[in-house]
């Protein structure tokens, strides 16, 4: 696709960490008219009101960066709340953009999508193979519906209303704008938190929460960004030739996995952390593995740029920048 940067390029959810990092990178590239809503100002879970902004909008592409999303401990407890939200929020903004006539729609799914022992690493080919993780089970069938939205609305009408809506699956995502949140955020925000009150209060001790053995990728939010619009981009003939109508989803990884116990150090090093650190054998580990399959992706011609601990210096310095009196 040409960029044409005077497209009008909705970015749903451009406040939050991926959402925010996609409008950076659009504006980077020289695009001129992106337009957002907060969610006061457009809650996306509302039929009505998602129906009169794309009325009125009538945008040409949309990254769907929007979502209820949270760590193990969030979606294991506030499981309502992340299958409704995300399910209202995924039928509102892909049948009221078809209905708006938005030719390019690009939603993030989440690796979680993929049975919870699935060979690994994982490829695309393998959703719908397997029993899900529990703990994120109803917030992995919002998103696998979402996959599905976008598929059957290209099947149905993609030839007569020349529309276009893609899907990407990002793995365990970090960095600038991230959730802190000592209970409901991911593992690697947490930590950061967590050995960062440690060292500030001279702690002995660091609990990390599970038996620390389950093994996790995780890809720094700016690669997340630049690959999120590298897919949206991508000349059509060279974007079917690696999907299928009924599996056209890509997967966007770092490559690599690590323990959550191997997490620990490295997080703790860049911190400057030196006590000791403990497990929770109370709190729940989750799927043992989920190290992504991005063959598809690098097929097409895009790769992570960021290694891990660059990444997590990064994210330890917009953490002292923005957050560190939280
Ligand atoms: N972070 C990660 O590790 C991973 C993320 N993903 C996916 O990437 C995408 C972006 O995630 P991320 O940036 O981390 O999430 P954030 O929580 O940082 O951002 C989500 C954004 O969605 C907005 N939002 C939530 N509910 C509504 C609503 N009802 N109406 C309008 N806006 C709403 C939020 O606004 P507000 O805060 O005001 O509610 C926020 O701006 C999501 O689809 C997520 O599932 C996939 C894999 C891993
Ligand atoms: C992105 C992804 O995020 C979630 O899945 P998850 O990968 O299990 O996410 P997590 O980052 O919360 O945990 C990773 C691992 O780390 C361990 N862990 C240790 N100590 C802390 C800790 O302090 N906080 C958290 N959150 N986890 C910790 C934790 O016990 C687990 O073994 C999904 O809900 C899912 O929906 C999804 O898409």
């Amino acid at each position: 696709m040409t960029a044409d940067l005077q497209q009008k390029i909705y970015v749903a959810g451009h406040r939050g960490m991926v959402g925010s990092a996609i409008v950076r990178h659009l504006q980077a590239k020289g695009y001129k008219n992106i337009i957002s809503r907060t969610h006061a100002e457009l809650d996306l879970t509302n039929q009505a009101a998602v129906k009169a902004f794309f009325e009125r909008e009538k945008p040409d592409q949309v990254y769907f960066a929007a979502a209820k999303v949270g760590g193990i401990h969030a979606n294991n407890v506030y499981s309502a709340e992340f299958i409704y939200q995300n399910l209202m929020m995924e039928a509102n903004v892909i049948h009221q953009a078809f209905e708006a006539d938005v030719k390019r729609l690009l939603f993030l799914g989440s690796s979680c999508i993929y049975p919870k022992m699935a060979p690994q690493p994982m490829n695309e080919d393998v959703l719908l193979t397997g029993k899900l993780e529990p703990t994120n089970e109803p917030y992995a069938i919002a998103k696998i519906a979402g996959i599905k939205l976008c598929e059957s609305y290209n099947r149905q009408y993609g030839q007569s209303h020349g529309i276009d809506y893609r899907s990407v699956m990002p793995t365990n995502l970090y960095g600038p704008g991230d959730n802190y949140h000592p209970e409901n955020s991911h593992v690697l925000p947490a930590l950061i938190r967590r050995f960062h009150e440690a060292k500030i209060n001279d702690a002995s001790e660091v609990v990390i929460w599970g038996s620390g053995l389950p093994m996790r990728e995780f890809l720094y939010v700016d690669d997340m960004a630049a690959a999120s619009i590298f897919v949206m981009q991508l000349d059509k003939n060279i974007y079917d030739q690696q999907t299928s109508p009924m599996q056209s989803h890509i997967n966007v990884g770092f490559g690599e996995d690590l323990t959550i116990a191997r997490l620990a150090e490295i997080i703790a090093k860049v911190v400057g952390y030196r006590g000791s650190i403990g497990y929770d054998s109370s709190k729940p580990d989750g799927t043992p593995r989920k190290l992504m399959d991005s063959g598809r992706l690098a097929r097409l011609g895009w790769q992570a740029k960021v290694g891990l601990e660059d990444g997590i210096k990064l994210a330890y310095a917009d953490f002292l920048k923005n957050y560190a009196n939280i």
